[in-house]
């Protein structure tokens, strides 16, 4: 069985939890208190986890926030992946693909020289842009099907000549091109009433669900709609919702009770799926 896939399961099944927490990390809106510290980004990243591991199953890194601040953000990225709990499955939201050869080079620079667990790539170029990341059958590859933004109207959901929608186009290829259960797909928490008809139509596959809080998906029909028939391969991805507490904070303590709250208060509304 897939290393990947089992890990997070058994957490979902043990902590009874979906809570995948996002480290889209901004140095413009972390507290003032990590901003004294030599690497505020880091810390800031290790006081999240601290407050969430009890709560979360995974942690989600969105590349754009540590790219974006170049070699300092890869540092910063590398910590704090060394530094997740070894228990939690590691995402890299970096949305990849191209050709082939140029794929396998993405799939070893995630897999194999940072470590992730998991990886989100995007269907726009076909089967042979992802067969390089599904070569890789211990780790879970997150194929983007249904986007929580309003653009997914543009392309997503637009009708073949064949009658269905491109996303769901997307969804059966991705269940013929998955190895040894290492197939994943992404549907927005603004999608539920799609994302019902989407786990009828793909009962094996994992879903990572982003788009609750801040974008404002529901966690409860994303909870009872995303997971499969043991009540497991679903994540639901909140950034902003938890790791912005609201209000200012004099210490690292107090900033990291307000985090455990935020968390605690999502682990707490999925409780009646299980
Ligand atoms: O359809 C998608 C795919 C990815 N995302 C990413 O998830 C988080 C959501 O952040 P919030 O602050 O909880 O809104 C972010 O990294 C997005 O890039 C998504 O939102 N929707």
């Amino acid at each position: 069985m897939n290393a990947a896939r089992n890990k997070v399961n058994e957490q979902i099944l043990s902590k009874k939890s979906l809570l995948c927490v996002g480290l889209d990390s901004d140095p413009d809106k972390i507290p003032e208190i990590f901003h004294s510290m030599q690497k505020p980004v880091l810390e800031f990243n290790r006081a999240v986890v601290r407050a969430t591991r009890e709560h979360a199953v995974a942690y989600k890194l969105n590349m754009a926030f540590y790219e974006s601040r170049g070699i300092e953000g890869l540092l910063d990225m590398q910590s704090t992946l060394e530094n997740l709990p070894s228990e939690s499955l590691s995402i890299a939201d970096a949305k990849r693909a191209d050709i082939g050869n140029t794929s396998r080079k993405y799939a070893e620079a995630f897999f194999d020289h940072w470590g992730f667990d998991a990886l989100t790539v995007a269907p726009y170029m076909g089967e042979d842009s992802l067969e390089p990341f599904f070569d890789y059958d211990q780790k879970l590859i997150f194929v983007l099907c249904l986007t929580s933004n309003p653009g997914s109207a543009d392309f997503e959901e637009q009708q073949l000549q064949s009658g269905t929608s491109l996303y769901q186009a997307v969804l059966s290829k991705v269940q013929r091109w998955e190895r040894n259960g290492n197939a994943g797909i992404v549907v927005g928490a603004t999608k539920s009433s799609q994302l019902r008809e989407i786990r009828k139509a793909a009962p094996g596959l994992f879903f990572l669900i982003p788009g609750v809080g801040a974008q404002g998906g529901s966690l409860q029909e994303s909870a009872a709609f995303g997971v499969d028939e043991n009540s497991q391969a679903a994540l639901i991805n909140v950034s902003r919702g938890i790791i912005y507490p609201e209000g200012s904070f004099d210490s690292i303590e107090s900033f990291e009770d307000a985090v455990s709250v935020k968390a605690a208060r999502l682990h707490n509304e999925m409780q009646s799926i299980f």
